[in-house]
């Protein structure tokens, strides 16, 4: 019988104690950096908000890692571009969101901005808190440059954090971005206290509107049924420390929009990117039934009953087509 580690054993690269730039020291940034230093790495931590400069931080790293919000990538890369970034180096982007001015994901920024290095994803089920309390997790890094994959495996694995490398950037992307729209309608089942069987079959039918636009977009089918995909899927839409989860929450009890987003005070993207997502949506002609319903609750168009009985009402028809 083969040995699981006679498959994944890689000696090629190596684990020396490398220098990072993190930027973003916001919850999963300053989670990021935790678990490099934990495994001996240098980090420096950027933040508009910190009193450090960009160009420093960046000055002889070895690997540049992405944790800022989407509404700050483009510009941070804008800013990045009158620096010198050392040449070749990975590029990680850990961001999970749709850029509202192109409606591209934040690796295919980065890969425009910085066409030389190789950029890779990294995406799963990964809530910051329980990571900072070191409890095990797990996660993806997905490039089209496997060596990068795996040097960012190492930066990141430990007996703590369990990395995976994967060929598909795009599907690993989206499987994080998209779930975000979905814990929003997870949060407003549970407010509404729906039960457990409606939960499932909204979680199940949002796996199948995943894949639909997600393979349309590029991703790879069996990437959404990975930790990217169903794995960060079920995390969000089960838990409090969702601010997503929390978003949906707060609208089945009442609350507005507005009073939710104030309260949390922390990015919840699955707002931006249900905008972003119905745009592409449309644009490509793809149905999201789930996502078309969360739409019109956060652009103030229908109460979460509404939505709960539009899409109980839509058209009968098979599960799966042939
Ligand atoms: N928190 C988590 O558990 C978690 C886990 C995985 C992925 N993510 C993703 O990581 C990203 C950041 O999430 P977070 O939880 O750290 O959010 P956060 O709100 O805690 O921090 C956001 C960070 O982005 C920076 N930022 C925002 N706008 C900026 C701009 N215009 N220019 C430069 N920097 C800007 C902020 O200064 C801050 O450092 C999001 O896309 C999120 O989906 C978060
Ligand atoms: O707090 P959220 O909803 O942004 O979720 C955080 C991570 O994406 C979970 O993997």
């Amino acid at each position: 019988m083969i040995q699981d580690s006679t498959i994944m054993s890689d000696s090629s690269v190596s684990n020396e104690p490398l220098t990072l730039a993190i930027l973003g020291a916001g919850a999963w940034g300053s989670a990021l950096a935790q678990l490099a230093r934990y495994n001996g790495h240098t980090v420096h931590l950027w933040s508009r908000r910190l009193d450090n400069s960009l160009a420093e931080s960046i000055d002889s790293i070895d690997v540049l890692v992405s944790a800022i919000s989407m509404r700050g990538v483009a510009v941070t890369i804008e800013q990045l571009q009158t620096l010198k970034l050392p040449d070749k180096i990975p590029i990680v982007t850990a961001t999970k969101g749709l850029d509202p001015d192109s409606t591209l994901t934040p690796s295919q920024l980065w890969g425009m901005g910085f066409s030389d290095h190789p950029i890779v994803v990294l995406s799963g089920p990964n809530l910051s808190a329980e990571i900072e309390q070191g409890l095990p997790a797990a996660t993806v890094v997905a490039s089209e440059d496997l060596e990068a994959a795996k040097i960012v495996q190492q930066v990141f694995a430990s007996n703590r954090f369990r990395v995976y490398t994967s060929f598909d950037p795009m599907g690993t992307e989206l499987g994080g971005t998209l779930k975000n729209v979905i814990a929003i309608a997870a949060g407003v089942c549970d407010g509404l206290q729906l039960g457990t069987n409606a939960k499932s079959a909204l979680l199940t039918r949002a796996l199948t509107e995943i894949i639909r636009i997600g393979t349309h977009l590029g991703g790879k089918t069996e990437t959404f049924f990975g930790l990217s995909g169903l794995g960060d899927m079920l995390t969000t839409c089960n838990s409090a420390l969702s601010r997503n989860y929390r978003v949906g929450y707060g609208l089945a009890k009442g609350k507005t929009l507005e009073q939710v987003l104030t309260e949390l005070g922390s990015t919840a993207e699955g707002v931006n990117t249900t905008n972003v997502l119905i745009e592409i949506a449309h644009r490509e002609q793809i149905p999201i039934p789930i996502s078309w319903q969360v739409y019109q609750l956060l652009n103030h168009q229908i109460t979460p009953q509404k939505a709960v009985e539009a899409l109980m009402e839509r058209d009968l028809k098979p599960e799966f087509y042939r």
